[in-house]
């Protein structure tokens, strides 16, 4: 196999960053619907493995979600190799968004160690929103989501979070050319023409 035939297959990716309610997952699934990407959020496979039986990591990932601060990413990491694969054989599928990823030094250091030579990044794409917004859309979305950190306790935590760790990640990457900053502050369907351009350019 040339080198060339390798790196086809390599799965295509593009990380998805931002504020916590800025509307990552609102994003992704229109993404999904119209580009045929597979989404997979952190922090939805951390909630599903805080959830499931057996798993050794429940309690600690508990305890960083309430606190806003951010999972080892041997746990986070391990969860997203897993899902790909998963989806690659199931579905044959081999594009994947990864929402919410990586959120800190650790998480992109873990990455790097571990998938990044095993991946094609495309592009990050970055939801750009202002504070008070994006802490009203999780309190509403807390009137039915049932998370135990969309309440204001946890957002002020989660938005120390973001500023001081996730948003040098968004640095690093913007240095490297890679970032497409999009303006989250319209409403879902006007966000998503913005979002489509990106796409419709692969
Ligand atoms: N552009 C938007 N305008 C208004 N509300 C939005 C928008 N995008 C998402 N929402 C709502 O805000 C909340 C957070 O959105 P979500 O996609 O879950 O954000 P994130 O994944 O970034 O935390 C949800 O209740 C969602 O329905
Ligand atoms: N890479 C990640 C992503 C999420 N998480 C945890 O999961 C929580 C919720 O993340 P999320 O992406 O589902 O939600 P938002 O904060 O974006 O609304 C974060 O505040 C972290 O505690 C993590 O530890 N590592």
């Amino acid at each position: 196999m040339t080198s060339g035939d390798s790196s086809a297959a390599k799965p295509q990716i593009v990380f998805v960053l931002g504020a916590p309610g800025a509307g990552k997952g609102t994003q992704c699934e229109k993404i999904v619907e119209t580009f045929g990407f597979t989404h997979l959020s952190a922090g939805d496979l951390l909630r599903e493995e805080r959830k499931r039986e057996g798993s050794e990591y429940g309690a600690l990932i508990e305890d960083n979600i309430k606190n806003g601060r951010i999972v080892p990413v041997e746990i986070t990491c391990a969860l997203l190799e897993n899902a790909m694969t998963k989806t690659k054989e199931s579905t044959g599928n081999n594009k994947f968004l990864i929402d919410g990823f990586p959120r800190n030094e650790d998480n992109l250091q873990g990455w790097n160690r571990k998938m990044e030579e095993k991946v094609q990044l495309l592009f990050v794409l970055f939801f750009e929103c202002s504070e008070d917004q994006c802490v009203q859309r999780c309190l509403k979305r807390g009137e039915s989501s049932g998370r135990s950190d969309d309440n204001l306790e946890s957002l002020k935590k989660r938005f120390n979070t973001y500023i001081n760790d996730t948003m040098p990640i968004v640095e690093h990457y913007r240095k490297q050319d890679l970032v497409k900053s999009i303006d989250a502050a319209p409403g879902p369907n006007e966000v998503f023409e913005v979002v489509k351009v990106s796409f419709e350019a692969l």
